[in-house]
Parts: C-alpha cells; sequence; structure tokens
C-alpha cells in the first residue's frame, strides 16, 4: 500500500474519532508500558527453567581437542612418520576396557614381533587424515559400543566423519549414474591405502550388540579401506570378552607376519614401564590419590576448575537406606555440588563417582606382590624405551600403596592370559606349580578362577600360598589392571527444584563374608561397597572395628584428608535423557528396580512446574519391582505427586516380579495394559516415551511396544518395528540402560 494512502486514511480515521477514543488510547498505551516496566524492575524472574543457567559446560570431545592441538599432531600418518612407528592401535573407549587391550595388543607385538607399536586414543588424531596413510601404516582399531548402540565420547568424531564421508560418496555416485561420469561432486574421502584390524566390544544383552564395531568395519570398507585380519567381536554377556580378544589376537598375529612378513621374537617379557623407587623425592610432589595435578595438595578446592569433567570432592549430605534384605540394600544419597560455578546438572544427567579399592584387598595385593615394606616409598613411573606406548595410565610420582587403593582397578577378576603371564614370576617351584595347575585348562580356569571371581591377589595367595611374588615387576601391574574408571549413577533428584544438590539412587550387594571381617573372595560391586562405608560413616552407623556384616573397609579420608567428614570424589556427566522443553507434553516413563530414578527427577519438576502455576501433560510412570513391602522405591514421593498434580495427570502403576503367591508381573505387562492410551499419546506431538533399567528389560519393553503398533495398526512386527525405528532415531524414544 503507497505510503501516502496509509496517511489519508489514518488521518480519516483519527478525524472520526471522539476525544474520549484518544483518551481511552492514551490510557491503554500508559497501562501497557507501565506494566511492562513494573514486570521488567519488580517482578521476580520466572523460577523455571532453571535448567538454562545449571546448564553444565561439558567437554566435547574431538572438537575441543582438535582446536587445542597442532595439526600436524593430530595427523596419524605424521605421527607414524616422527615417531618411526610399524603400526598404531587406536582404542575407542567408554569406560576404560577397549584402552586396556588396545595398550595389551601393543605390547604384545612389541614384545612377539620386536614392531614399534603404538596405543592411543581415537580423539588424539583428525580421522579426516586417515587417507594421509601408506598401506604400510596399519592401524588397528579397539572400539566400544555404549548408550543404545553408540559410540564412545572419544569415537564420536570418527563415527561423524564415516557416515559424513560414506553419504558423500552415495550421493557422488547417484550423481554421476544420474548425470553421467563428468557430473562435478564434492570430493569423497578415499580410504583406499588404509590398512585395518577391528575388535568390537559390546554385549549380546543390548539390542544393538556390538553396533559401533560392525558399522564402522562397514564404513571403512565402503570407503575404499581394506581389512587384512578378521573383525573380532568381545562379548561382555558371558564375561567372555578376555577370552574373546585373545583369539582374536591369535589371528592378528598371523595376519600382520603374513602383511608385514614378520619374525617372532624369543618369547620373553618386556616391561612397558620402568619404574623407580625413590625414598628422598619432595612429599608434596607425590600422587597419594589425588585424581589430577588440579587436586594435588590442595586441601580439596581444585585449581583448575574451568572442566566440569574434573572430578571434585563433594560433600554426602544426607543418606538413608530406603530398603535391607540380608545380602542387599538400597542407598539413597544426596551431595552439595558446592560453590564451584562450573558443577553444575541438568535434569535426567549422571553422576560420576570415583570410588576406591576396600582395604583387604589393597593389603592384600601389596603383600601378595611383596611390596608391602615399600608401600608408601614414593615410586616414578616412566615409559620403558623409547618406541613403546608412552603414555603412563597413572599420575607419576605415587606410592605403591596409592596405586593399588586409587589408580588400578584390582578388583577385578583375574583373566587366563594375566594369570599365565604370571609363570614368569613364580617366586618358587610349588608356586609355579600351583599357577600351571589352574592354567593348563580353559575348563578349570573358568571353574577355578572365573567362576569363584578370584583376583589377582586372590590368585597370587592361592597359588604362591605363603611366598611374596616379589620379583613381580610393577610394569606387570600396570599393564595388566586397568586404570580406575568412574561409576556412573542417573542423578535422581530435579535440577530445577534442587539446582545445588543432587540426589543418587544406588543398590548395592552385601559381599559374602567368612573371616575377620574380610570377603573371602573378590569384591562384589566396587562402587556399591564403597557408598555403603561411605552411608555408615556419614550416618554413624559404622559398627567399632568394622563388624562382619558391615563389609570391607575404605579410606574414607582419601588423600591428604582430601574427602574427610563424609566426601567423595564426583562429577556430572551430561545425558541425552531429557525431559521434553514443553511442559505440556505428554510423558511416559518405563522404569525397574534404580532404573525409576531419574524418573523420580522428571515427576520432581513437573510437580514444580505445576507449583508455580505452569499447565504439566500427562505424565504415566510404569514401575517394575521384586515385592511390594521390600523394595518399592519413594512410595511416598509418588503418591504426595499424585496428590499435586492430580490423577488425570499423573498416573503411575507397579508390576513385582517376586510377590510370593501372585503371579510374576513384568514392566512390559503393565505397558501393554495400558497399551490405547500409550498408543494415543504417542501420536501427540512431543511425546516422549523413557526406558530406564537393565538392558534386558529395556529391550522386552521395546519389544511390547512393537507388538502393541502391530496389533493397532494391522500391519507386521517388522513394520512395527520400523516405527519403533524412528521413535528412537527422533528422540521421541529415549533409553538409559546398562548391561
Ligand atoms: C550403559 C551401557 C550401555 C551399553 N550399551 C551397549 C550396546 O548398546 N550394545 C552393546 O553391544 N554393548 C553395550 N554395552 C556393553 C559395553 O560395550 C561393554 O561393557 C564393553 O566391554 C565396554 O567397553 P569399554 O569399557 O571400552 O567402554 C553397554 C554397556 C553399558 C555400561
Amino acid at each position: 500500500m503507497p505510503l501516502e494512502l496509509i496517511q489519508d486514511l489514518s488521518r480519516a480515521w483519527l478525524a472520526e474519532q471522539s476525544k474520549a477514543d484518544h483518551v481511552l488510547l492514551l490510557l491503554l498505551a500508559t497501562t501497557i508500558i507501565s506494566y511492562n516496566l513494573w514486570s521488567r524492575l519488580f517482578s521476580k524472574p520466572p523460577d523455571i527453567p532453571l535448567e538454562f543457567w545449571y546448564h553444565v559446560p561439558q567437554a566435547t570431545g574431538a572438537l575441543t581437542v582438535s582446536r587445542e592441538k597442532k595439526a600436524e599432531a593430530r595427523n596419524i600418518a605424521h605421527v607414524f612418520k616422527e615417531r618411526n612407528l610399524d603400526i598404531v592401535i587406536l582404542w575407542g573407549t567408554q569406560s576404560g576396557r577397549a584402552q586396556l587391550l588396545a595398550r595389551r595388543l601393543a605390547k604384545d607385538l612389541r614384545d612377539t614381533f620386536a614392531l614399534r607399536a603404538l596405543a592411543a586414543d581415537l580423539n588424539d588424531f583428525d580421522p579426516a587424515r586417515l587417507s594421509d596413510l601408506a598401506p604400510t601404516q596399519p592401524v588397528g582399531f579397539v572400539l566400544s559400543t555404549y548408550g543404545d548402540g553408540d559410540p564412545s565420547d572419544n569415537t564420536n568424531a570418527l563415527w561423524t566423519f564415516l557416515h559424513a564421508a560414506a553419504a558423500q560418496k552415495d550421493k557422488d555416485e547417484y550423481e554421476k549414474k544420474k548425470n553421467g561420469d563428468s557430473a562435478a561432486a564434492e570430493e569423497v574421502p578415499d580410504l583406499s591405502s588404509l590398512r585395518y584390524v577391528l575388535f568390537g566390544l559390546g554385549n549380546s544383552n543390548y539390542r544393538l550388540y556390538n553396533r559401533v564395531g560392525t558399522t564402522v568395519d562397514s564404513l571403512l570398507q565402503r570407503l575404499g579401506a581394506v581389512r587384512f585380519g578378521p573383525a573380532g567381536t568381545g562379548d561382555d554377556a558371558g564375561g567372555e570378552t578376555e577370552n574373546d580378544f585373545v583369539s582374536w589376537r591369535r589371528e592378528v598375529q598371523g595376519a600382520l607376519q603374513m602383511e608385514l612378513g614378520l619374525t617372532v621374537q624369543e618369547p620373553r617379557y618386556r616391561p612397558a614401564f620402568e619404574v623407580q623407587h625413590d625414598a628422598s623425592v619432595a612429599s608434596e610432589g607425590v600422587y597419594l590419590g589425588e585424581p589430577n595435578a588440579s587436586l594435588l595438595n590442595c586441601g580439596g578446592t581444585r585449581r583448575r576448575i574451568a572442566d566440569a569433567k574434573v572430578p571434585t570432592a563433594m560433600p554426602v549430605t544426607s543418606a538413608r537406606r530406603l530398603w535391607e534384605t540380608e545380602g542387599r540394600l538400597c542407598l539413597h544419597m544426596e551431595l552439595d555440588l558446592g560453590t564451584d560455578r562450573f558443577v553444575k546438572y541438568k535434569t535426567g544427567d549422571h553422576l560420576a563417582i570415583w570410588p576406591s579399592n576396600p582395604d583387604h584387598e589393597v593389603r592384600r595385593l601389596l603383600a601378595a606382590a611383596g611390596l608391602l615394606g615399600r608401600a608408601h616409598v614414593p615410586m616414578f613411573i616412566t615409559p620403558a624405551g623409547g618406541d613403546g606406548d608412552c603414555e603412563i595410565p597413572v599420575p607419576s610420582p605415587t606410592t605403591p600403596d596409592a596405586l593399588f587403593r586409587y589408580y588400578l582397578e584390582i578388583t577385578g577378576r583375574v583373566s587366563l592370559e594375566t594369570a599365565s603371564a604370571l609363570a614368569d614370576f613364580a617366586p618358587s617351584p610349588a608356586a609355579l606349580a600351583g599357577l600351571k595347575s589352574v592354567v593348563a585348562d580353559p575348563d578349570t580356569f573358568r571353574t577355578v578362577v572365573s567362576a569363584a571371581r578370584l583376583t589377582l591377589a586372590d590368585l597370587l595367595e592361592e597359588v604362591g600360598r605363603d611366598d611374596p611374588w616379589d620379583t613381580l615387576p610393577v610394569s606387570f601391574l600396570l599393564e595388566r589392571m586397568g586404570p580406575m574408571r568412574p561409576r556412573y549413577y542417573s542423578i535422581s533428584s530435579s535440577a530445577a527444584v534442587h539446582p545445588r544438590t543432587v540426589s543418587i539412587t544406588a543398590v548395592a550387594d552385601k559381599p559374602p563374608i567368612t573371616w575377620e571381617g574380610a570377603p573371602t573372595r573378590g569384591c562384589y560391586g566396587l562402587a556399591t561397597g564403597y557408598l555403603s562405608a561411605l552411608e555408615r560413616a556419614v550416618t554413624g552407623a559404622a559398627a567399632p572395628d568394622g563388624a562382619p556384616e558391615d563389609g570391607p573397609s575404605y579410606a574414607l579420608d582419601g588423600p591428604r584428608g582430601l574427602l574427610s567428614g563424609g566426601n567423595l570424589l564426583a562429577s556430572v556427566r551430561e545425558s541425552p535423557f531429557k525431559l521434553p522443553t514443553k511442559s505440556t507434553a505428554p510423558i511416559i516413563m518405563v522404569g525397574a528396580g534404580t532404573g525409576v530414578a531419574p524418573f523420580r527427577a522428571f515427576v520432581q519438576e513437573r510437580v514444580r512446574r505445576r507449583e508455580v502455576g505452569q499447565e504439566v501433560g500427562r505424565t504415566l510412570l510404569f514401575m517394575g519391582f521384586r515385592n511390594e513391602g521390600v523394595d518399592f522405591i519413594y512410595k511416598e514421593d509418588w503418591e504426595a505427586w499424585r496428590r499435586t498434580l492430580g490423577a488425570e495427570v499423573f498416573g503411575y502403576w507397579t508390576a513385582f516380579s517376586r510377590e510370593p503367591g501372585r503371579e510374576k508381573e513384568y514392566v512390559q505387562d503393565l505397558v501393554r495394559t495400558h497399551a490405547e492410551e500409550v498408543m494415543r499419546l504417542l501420536e501427540e506431538t512431543g511425546c516422549r516415551f523413557y526406558i530406564c533399567g537393565s538392558a534386558g528389560m529395556a529391550r522386552d519393553v521395546v519389544c511390547a511396544l512393537g507388538r502393541m503398533r502391530a496389533e493397532v495398526t494391522g500391519k507386521s512386527e517388522e513394520e512395527a518395528m520400523e516405527w519403533v525405528k524412528r521413535l528412537r532415531k527422533f528422540k521421541t524414544l529415549l533409553e538409559d540402560v546398562w548391561g
């Protein structure tokens, strides 16, 4: 509309208005301006969403690192050349096992063939430069699958690169087919000079078993790379990862021998690390259990605060037992996040907890390895030889006591390979004979050692009897035992309601006690054992001198008193398990046992939204427990929240699988009983379906969903499962599961 016409029209309109109209208009304008001014200056800021302020600045993995590192150092071909390497083994791990296996493979190749082999973090290299490698520069990939068939954090960059490159190749081929070979296309990464082998770690209880290993393998080949050996898989379901790895490695050795024309060296143990004890070193610089330099000698306050992943000392502000039976107990713990602005969480995140090893296991390993006399003598750990794996898995200098207590996973089951390798260090013919009798036959080993959950200390004691294994090198222990890794717990509090406090919910198995208050064999549930000891200390429930039923004791004060007064080392890990942004969106939650923990946080948050006047959408919760009178947790919370939200908004149902005199019922049965409403809600925009608990339970619930869809639509179960896949893809279906 031309400007003059608008001016004419408004002039005509104004001319027709009375004085009273003008006054009214003026009043209206003044009211609007005053209202705006008032709300800006005097109103309270909105109570929700607080998540915005409490967003955790998580390290973003490869991207963050890549910006900091020089391009050359991130070019794998350059590193090969610069360090004169023969092979690089790259590990992609979430909880440390792939890293350990990659290091073992590199060490084995050094020992067997005198190869210059390096084990390295995938994140240290730019995946786009894999194409720079020559066929004489082979690479090994050792990759675990996490979450719901997802890559570990440090595999993300490779994962994204391979998917993008393969999609580009598909597009390129399509264009060429359509428009002829001359069709202009972007350059597709060419990996045809890459020679590789691959081992995937997974657990067949999960729906997407070893998805990362299989996917990376096929994408590499799609881009022209050549696998010169078998693609191995290690299945954690039956605890067979170690054995699977050893068989795969044997085949890889054969393939490498062919590929590179190698000769086998005389077999003898070559330590990967040099360890020197030095009593004269100033104690302030010695790591006594501090996880990193930022916490060394700092009295609990870390110096470098810019990384939310760095663990910090968090006080346990309250702890209680939600239930207790003869063999197990369930803990609810609350921790104060303190004042460090980088330590924050969002509803649905995880808390990573760094446990320590129990006193008796530390003592027994020190004694069995002949290190009791030097338990507190500082030692320097450096890489042995120039061409090896230079990364030291623990801080140095440290002490044997700190090494076994804080830095290494010493309570895991000993593997056949590690047990066999001990033969070189047997302190006596009797010990050697004892060792040989258990390692000679894999079946005997499985029953005598694996099924009995023997730790390394158990085995050394068992076969060495009274002889300490004092020729056992500390390097051997560093190579064989993984670095201590945190255990993750779903946070059971809402960040909007408790921004500076997190709560966790954990079930601990009570270890079987048979002598002197110490478990006979191994340690069941390292972190949960540690948390129960902490709970006893915080609540004052500990019996003097640790009565047998109290379980193992721990150095709860931490190194140099870092954790005294009931603190533990923890950090927040971001999780994609999040509530929809709109509080009106319906949500369906399915959880079993402690799997209901994040749902406690979700419902708590929705109640808060209601309390501040927001509308809350339909909220359904299906929970599974064993026994109503025993392990049904947070019953009072659910009841109170249903009263606040109203049954028309919040509905919850329970299934019990071990209720005497009642038929077993599981969460998937509950979901099926409510099929009509569940299916209807899933059609609504923004609806989310959450599952939290064991992988087996999650699989059963997903199958139930597929069947329900097939029944509603009359289509086949395969088609229904495609629909489930789409739910996952579009983040309508979210899972937080464990093996
Ligand atoms: C929370 C969680 C999720 C997992 N998800 C899968 C999965 O989707 N598929 C699979 O095959 N294995 C899965 N696993 C099993 C791991 O791959 C297996 O435990 C592996 O040994 C871990 O290796 P890492 O320590 O190197 O990360 C999962 C394990 C955990 C604890």
